[in-house]
Parts: structure tokens; C-alpha cells; sequence
């Protein structure tokens, strides 16, 4: 015998119950089987919302009622054939005639008790299961539509009855014996034995079938539902969540508790006191195995998985009437009484204090029951008013194997530390089955997936990028990462995902990551941006391992760093703003950064991708020191005065430089140079120097009256008057045997910036084109110094730059 259960998911439209057909009608096959059906999907909150309504005195409920009624009677009309209907249509229709009676009396007492509520809600699996039961037996097959209440007897503890297994199990046994055919049963509901009707608690119908299987002693128990098996973690808040093929029934009992809504938590107990297996299958994905539970306990993954439950209030018990040996039991007790669930108590060995983790639906009852308790030692003193903090979830995580193994909650702790995540409460059974914390609500989604991602998933590293600048550099980076994604995953384990894109017009974001195969092109459709609301969507997406990467050139958007920093944001950029402004910013960015634990990275804010600010923090980080560096930081003032020693005039060579794009659109802003200033402030920095941007000494290579040039042809014409002084300054050098380069020094505490005349021996000397040279002279490298070269400009490098930093926040956030 096979006790097989499916779930209101499973029933919830015709479609599903042709599936669901389909499914027995295979079991049948092989050996005997019964049926436990839930209510259809959402029918039960239905009722629920509709008694609350009726109560409350608000009309609305009956059009609710009406539109309950014709789900009911379409799901006749769908299922089963007009000439077979009429039964089954009295048989609705006298129910719903009922219910309107009892709404109506709801609705005129004003009152609903739990009593009441359990009448209410049977009707959820009665109607259900008596729709399908004839829907099957319409099939040819001989069936038996059995109402649970006639057999599961339970005591008066209305919505969560407990059940008097002697007596139900001889009453399941004897009512299988007398009846022949498929017995088609009702989830869920139960009675009293004066007749009174009962629920098992929301979800019970899995309990119902467990119920059963351990009364017939039945082979296995499949529960069928709209996911395969139980999952690491829900799977509606962790993507990457997958089948764990076999739990032990201590192991799913735990998950369940916890908040793992796929099985109900008691309906282990049936099957695990008589050994049965129990097969969690998806009624959409049959071939898939899904999950076995049993009684084995396998070795492998130090845990299982990860559940968790929203709407948890923290419950404070505190004062020092509580030292007493018996307060502790007193506050139980009071709970218990009040039927208050506890879903977790934290304890400090002081004994001070009882942190309990409550629904929030409760904790007001909780609050005042043992308030009432403590009556007389809350008025003297000796015990304080019970303290009420709302907005939590509780996360759990679960294995039998963490008793062998330690570190699974150093593991855990470290995820949630990493991630900005405040821990309220910790609680961690004694059997080592579960480590549960308490943790802000909003918080939940971002945690879950932090600890898939560190127990699960370590190999596997995520980063979620949002990037702001789609321009050129953007660009080049959303294509390297796209054709690097497979590989990165497969060789480097990381998986590099955009949530965020945005240019200085428009933004978009995507959940799930955008395909980045086809890139995507923001356009007028798409939202205005604004940069508040980028990082505000960034906070609420609140993935763990996010990476803001500034691929733009602008000030508003490096004044946000320190508030992304601030929400463990990390920070990839080849923007040069944040780095060059006060030391005082530079220094606080860089604390931030390292009290957040995340990084901030900037390797192309000097000479694009040539590393050279890696280097010289390896250097500084291994106790060398900066004696001097020399450098050509401009490629556009390198192009323009290696090109000069051709012949041409200065004006032609600059105007030649701007038609091939390496300057700015305006020379002046390279020709000034303020940008080479910038970048030699920030490698002084680097090298723990303390410097601001007005202690450099700057020589721009700007004639005086061509900076007041109103347009940039005007400019050209007016630097045509200086081409003289130019070729003047060549000839002077050349008759030396020297050239002309313009650079940046920094030596002794001082900056400058620069042309100067270098004799042909120098390294600079060679330098041609838009390359950049750095020279670091240190205390390691003091003779011969050492020297980084190579294309210091351009879309691609610079994204490649970027992209490595990227890349390098994955190895630094890995474990
Ligand atoms: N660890 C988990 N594994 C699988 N499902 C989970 C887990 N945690 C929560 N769930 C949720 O449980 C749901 C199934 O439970 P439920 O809706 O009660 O099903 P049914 O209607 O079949 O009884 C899934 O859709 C899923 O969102
Ligand atoms: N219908 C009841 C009992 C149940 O178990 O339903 P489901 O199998 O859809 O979780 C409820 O919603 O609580």
C-alpha cells in the first residue's frame, strides 16, 4: 500500500488535476494506493479571509463567497462530464448553502472562534476531495470518497487538534477493511469524539497522510507538490537552490520546523515510528526523484539546508526575579498555556535574560501572559516589563553532520557578518542539529542567499554587479565579462552577473541578471536616471557580494562611494574624482572601506589597465619604500611630443592628436595638465605619501592667452602664434642630444608636473606614441629602478583594468 498526498499547488486549476490524474493512474499500476487531497490552491485563505470579513461586518464577503462558489462549480463543469454532473453539482451547492448560513451567522454574532474557524475551513477539503473523488470515479475506476473526520480522532484543541493515535489507527484500519475501491481522503480536518470538527494546523494534510500511512502500515508515502523535493533552501527566495535527494526524518522534521513549508513538521512522526520512507515528488516534473526521507543518516555536505520564517517578533524576558530556578519553567508554562508557539529561545548563561523568537501574530498574547505571571515581580521591581521588538525572521540551518564537523557556525556567521547583516538572537539545539539566529526581516532574502552561497555553493562565488557609465568603457566591460562568463564559472568558480545598468539618461535593472549575450541597450522606455534611486534599487536588491563598478568620469557619482561603501557595497572604478579630491576624503573612503569589509578598487585610475597601483600597494604592503617615481602618465601628451620631433608644428601635432582621439574633446584639459596632476596625487598617495592636489607644482602646456579661447577652433588658431616657442624648445633639446617629454615626479614629499628635457639614455626617451611609462625608484629597487610600460589609455584596456578588479573582489570575498 502506497499513501499518496497532493497539495492545494497540485489541485489548483483543471490542468494540474489532469496531471494529478495521470500520476495516480501510473501508481495504480504497480500496487494500491490512497489518496489524500488538500483544498484547491488558495481555497483555505479563502474561507479564512471571508470569515474575517463577515465579521468585521463587511459585505464584501458575500461576493467572495459567490466567487469561491463558482470556482467550485467550474471545476465540476471542467472535470467532469455534463451527464455525470448533477450529483456532484447538489453536492456543492449544498455546502456553499450551508456556508452562506454560518458567514451570515459569523456576520451577525461578530464572532469567529477557533471552533468556528475549523468548521469553516473543512469545507476547504471536503468540497475538494469529493469534486475529485467523482472526477476519478468518472475515469471507470472504483473509488471511495472518505471524510477524515469519520476516522481521525482528535482531541478539542482547535486549529492544531492532537490526534489519539489508538483509536484513529483502529478506525483507519477497520474503515479499510469494511470499504472496498480507491479510498479518496480529506486532509486536513479531523473530530472530536463528541463529533466536533478539527483542523491539524495550516499544512496538515501532509499529517493527514502520514496519519494514514502509519496506521495501514503502508510501503511509502509520496507527498506530491509544485516543487522537486525538499530544496536547500526556498526556492522562491534562493535561485540557485537545489533537490537534496535524502534527508533523515530529524533532518526534515528540523528543515519544517524552521520554515521549510514543503512538509509539515509532524508528519514525520507516523512515519518515521513504523520506518516508512517518504518521497517529496513534484506533481509538474514527475521523473524528477526529488526527495527521499528516512531514518538514514548520510555523510557528505556539512549541512543540508537553510529555512527560514518571516513575521517573528523577539520576545525580552528580562530582570532578576528570573535567577530563581523556577522562572524559567513559569514563562513556558505561561506560554504553553496560552497555546504561544516558541520558535526560538536564546538564553545567556547569566540566566538574566530569555530572548524567545515568537510570531508576531502572538507576541502580544506572549506579552501578556507572562506579564501576568510575573504580576507581583513586575511591581516590584524585580522583573521588567515584557520588551517587544517586531520585524525579524529566523533562519536556520540544518544537518546531522555538523556534529562531527565543526565550523558550520563560524561558517555561518562569517556569511552574515560579511554581508552587513546584524545577528538579534542565536540559538543552536543541543543535538547540533540546527544553528537558527534571528535577523532583520528585510534582510532575509540577502542572508539566505549569503549561506547558500558559503555552504553551498563555495566553489561557486556570485558577484552581483551594478554598473553606472554604459559608455565606451562600460561597453567593453559588459562585452569581456559576457565572453568570459563560461569560462570564469567553470575555471575560476565565479559567477559574475549585471543587476544594475544605467547611463547618465536612463537605468534598468534586472532580478535575475540580464543576459548579457545580447546586450542590452538602454533607451527612452527605460527609466530616467537618477541616482539616488540606482543605489536605493541596489540597497533593496540587497544580494550579498555586490560590486558598484563607476565607469564614468563624474563627481556626483564618486560623492555617493562613501554611502554605497557604507551598505557593504564594494567599488570598482577608473574614475579619478573620489582618489584626487582631499586627503582627508581619500583617507576616510579607504577606513570606510575596511571597517564595511569590502573592497574598494581603482587600478585604472592611473595608466588604464598597466598595474601599477596593485604594485605599488604590494610594494608598501611588503615594507618597501618609495624613493621616487618618475612617470609619463598622458598618452595624449606623449603622442603629441614624441610627434613633434617629426617636424611638425605644435599646433598641427596637437591637432592631429585630438582627430585621432586621444585627447579630450578640448586639448587644454590634457594640455594643462591637471589630468597627469590628478594621477601623480593619487600614486603619491598610494605610496603613504601626504599630499594634496595644490601642493603639486603643475607646468600646463597652455600659452597663456589661448586659455581664455572661447571655442576650441579660437584655441587652435591662437596656439598657431606659439608654434615658434615649440619647435624652439625641440631645437634647444635636440642640439643637447635630448628629447622632450612631458611627466610627473614626485621625490622628497614633492610633486611636479611638467615638460622636461631628457637625455637620449632615458628610459622615457624611447617612449613613443600614446604609451605610458612609470619609473619606481624604492629601497628595493634603488639601482635599477622598476619600470611599468605599455598602452595607458583606451576603452579596452581601461575595461580590462576594471574587470580584473572585479575578478579580484570574487577571490577576496571567497572563503
Ligand atoms: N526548502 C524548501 N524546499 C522546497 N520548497 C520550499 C522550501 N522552503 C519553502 N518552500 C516552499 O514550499 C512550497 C510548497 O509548499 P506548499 O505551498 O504548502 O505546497 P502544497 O500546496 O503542495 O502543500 C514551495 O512552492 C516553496 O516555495
Ligand atoms: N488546506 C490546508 C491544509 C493543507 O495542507 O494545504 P496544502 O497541502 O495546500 O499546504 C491549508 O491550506 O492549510
Amino acid at each position: 500500500m502506497k499513501i499518496i498526498k497532493f497539495g492545494g499547488s497540485s489541485v489548483a486549476n483543471p490542468d494540474n488535476i489532469r496531471k494529478v490524474f495521470a500520476i495516480i493512474q501510473d501508481k495504480l499500476k504497480q500496487q494500491e494506493v490512497a489518496v489524500v487531497f488538500s483544498a484547491f490552491g488558495g481555497v483555505t485563505e479563502s474561507l479564512l479571509t471571508i470569515a474575517r470579513l463577515a465579521r468585521e461586518g463587511d459585505q464584501a464577503y458575500r461576493d467572495m463567497l459567490q466567487t469561491l462558489e463558482e470556482k467550485h462549480l467550474d471545476m465540476v463543469r471542467q472535470l467532469i462530464a455534463v451527464q455525470n454532473q448533477s450529483t456532484v453539482m447538489t453536492f456543492v451547492k449544498v455546502r456553499f448553502n450551508e456556508l452562506e448560513d454560518l458567514f451570515h451567522g459569523i456576520f451577525l454574532i461578530k464572532e469567529n472562534s477557533a471552533r468556528t474557524l475549523d468548521y469553516v475551513v473543512s469545507f476547504g477539503e471536503r468540497l475538494s476531495t469529493f469534486i475529485l473523488a467523482e472526477a476519478f470515479a468518472a475515469k471507470g475506476l472504483k473509488t471511495q470518497f472518505l471524510d477524515a473526520r469519520d476516522v481521525i480522532r482528535t482531541n478539542d484543541r482547535f486549529g492544531q487538534a492532537r490526534v489519539d493515535f489508538e483509536v484513529t489507527n483502529q478506525l483507519i484500519k477497520d474503515y479499510f477493511l469494511q470499504h472496498d475501491g480507491i479510498k479518496i481522503i480529506t486532509g486536513f480536518i479531523a473530530s472530536t469524539v463528541k463529533g466536533e470538527t478539527t483542523t491539524l494546523g495550516r499544512s496538515g494534510s501532509d499529517y493527514t497522510a502520514a496519519i494514514f500511512a502509519g496506521a495501514l502500515g503502508a510501503d511509502d508515502l509520496e507527498i506530491w507538490t509544485d516543487v522537486s523535493g525538499v530544496l536547500t533552501s526556498d526556492p522562491k527566495l534562493v535561485y540557485t537552490a537545489f533537490t537534496i535527494p535524502q534527508l533523515s526524518y530529524n533532518e526534515a522534521m528540523e528543515l519544517s520546523h524552521f520554515g521549510a513549508k514543503v512538509i509539515f513538521p509532524a508528519t514525520m512522526q507516523p512515519a518515521m515510528k513504523k520506518s516508512i520512507p517518504i518521497y517529496i515528488k513534484n506533481t509538474f516534473e514527475p521523473a524528477n526523484p526529488g526527495t527521499m526521507i528516512n531514518g538514514e543518516v548520510t555523510s557528505g555536505a556539512l549541512i543540508k539546508g537553510i529555512s527560514s520564517m518571516s513575521n517573528i517578533s523577539i520576545v525580552t524576558v528580562q530582570g532578576a526575579a528570573l535567577l530563581d530556578g523556577t522562572a524559567g519553567s513559569r514563562v513556558f508554562k505561561a506560554l504553553s498555556e496560552a497555546k504561544v508557539n516558541i520558535v526560538l529561545i536564546s538564553q545567556a548563561s547569566s540566566e538574566h535574560s530569555i530572548c524567545l523568537a515568537i510570531k508576531t501574530a502572538e507576541a502580544y498574547l506572549a506579552k501578556e501572559v507572562v506579564e501576568k505571571e510575573f504580576f507581583y515581580e513586575i511591581k516590584s521591581g524585580e522583573m521588567d516589563e515584557v520588551y517587544l521588538m517586531h520585524g525579524f525572521s529566523t533562519i536556520a540551518v540544518v544537518g546531522e553532520n555538523m556534529k562531527q564537523n565543526p565550523g558550520a557556525s563560524g561558517r555561518m556567521f562569517r556569511a552574515l557578518g560579511r554581508n552587513n547583516i546584524n545577528v538579534a538572537a542565536i540559538a543552536q539545539g543541543s543535538s547540533e542539529l540546527n544553528i537558527s539566529a534571528v535577523i532583520p526581516q528585510a534582510d532575509l532574502q540577502k542572508a539566505l542567499n549569503a549561506l547558500h552561497e558559503a555552504f553551498f555553493l563555495s566553489e561557486n562565488k556570485v558577484l552581483h554587479v551594478f554598473l553606472v557609465g554604459v559608455g565606451l568603457i562600460g561597453k567593453a566591460l559588459i562585452k569581456m565579462i559576457a565572453n568570459q562568463q563560461m569560462k570564469l564559472r567553470d575555471s575560476s568558480e565565479l559567477d559574475i552577473q549585471i543587476h544594475g545598468l544605467a547611463n547618465s539618461r536612463y537605468m534598468a535593472f534586472h532580478e535575475d541578471g540580464f543576459d548579457l549575450k545580447n546586450p542590452y541597450e538602454l533607451s527612452e522606455s527605460d527609466e530616467n536616471m537618477d541616482l539616488e534611486k540606482f543605489i536605493k534599487t541596489m540597497e533593496e536588491m540587497n544580494f550579498s557580494n555586490s560590486v558598484f563598478v563607476d565607469c564614468t568620469a563624474s563627481q556626483t557619482v564618486s560623492d555617493a562611494y562613501s554611502r554605497i561603501l557604507e551598505a557593504k557595497v564594494a567599488i570598482v572604478t577608473p574614475n579619478k574624482k573620489a582618489n584626487s579630491g582631499s586627503m582627508e576624503e581619500y583617507g576616510y573612503l579607504r577606513k570606510l572601506a575596511k571597517k564595511r569589509g569590502v573592497k574598494f578598487l581603482y587600478e585604472t585610475n592611473v595608466a588604464a589597465g598597466l598595474p601599477v597601483i596593485n604594485t605599488l600597494q604590494d610594494l608598501m604592503l611588503s615594507g618597501d619604500r618609495v624613493i621616487r617615481i618618475e612617470a609619463v602618465l598622458s598618452g595624449s601628451m606623449n603622442f603629441i611630443f614624441s610627434e613633434l620631433e617629426k617636424g611638425d608644428p605644435f599646433s598641427e601635432v596637437v591637432r592631429v592628436a585630438k582627430e585621432k582621439g586621444f585627447t579630450e574633446p578640448d586639448p587644454r584639459d590634457d594640455l594643462s595638465g591637471m589630468d597627469v596632476a590628478r594621477k601623480i596625487l593619487i600614486l603619491g598617495r598610494e605610496a603613504e605619501q601626504t599630499l594634496e592636489f595644490d601642493d603639486i607644482t603643475i607646468q600646463s602646456m597652455v600659452p597663456e592667452d589661448c586659455q581664455d579661447a572661447a571655442s576650441v577652433d579660437e584655441f587652435f588658431e591662437k596656439l598657431k602664434t606659439h608654434d615658434i616657442e615649440f619647435s624652439d624648445l625641440l631645437k634647444a633639446a635636440e642640439a643637447k642630444g635630448e628629447k622632450l617629454r612631458f611627466m610627473a615626479t614626485l621625490e622628497n614629499g614633492k610633486a611636479k608636473v611638467g615638460l622636461n628635457s631628457l637625455p637620449n639614455e632615458h628610459p622615457f626617451s624611447s617612449l613613443s606614441g600614446s604609451d605610458n611609462m612609470i619609473l619606481l625608484t624604492t629601497e628595493r629597487y634603488l639601482d635599477r629602478p622598476m619600470i611599468i610600460r605599455g598602452p595607458g589609455a583606451g576603452a579596452d584596456v581601461t575595461a580590462a583594468g576594471v574587470f580584473a578588479d572585479v575578478i579580484r573582489i570574487g577571490n577576496y570575498t571567497r572563503e
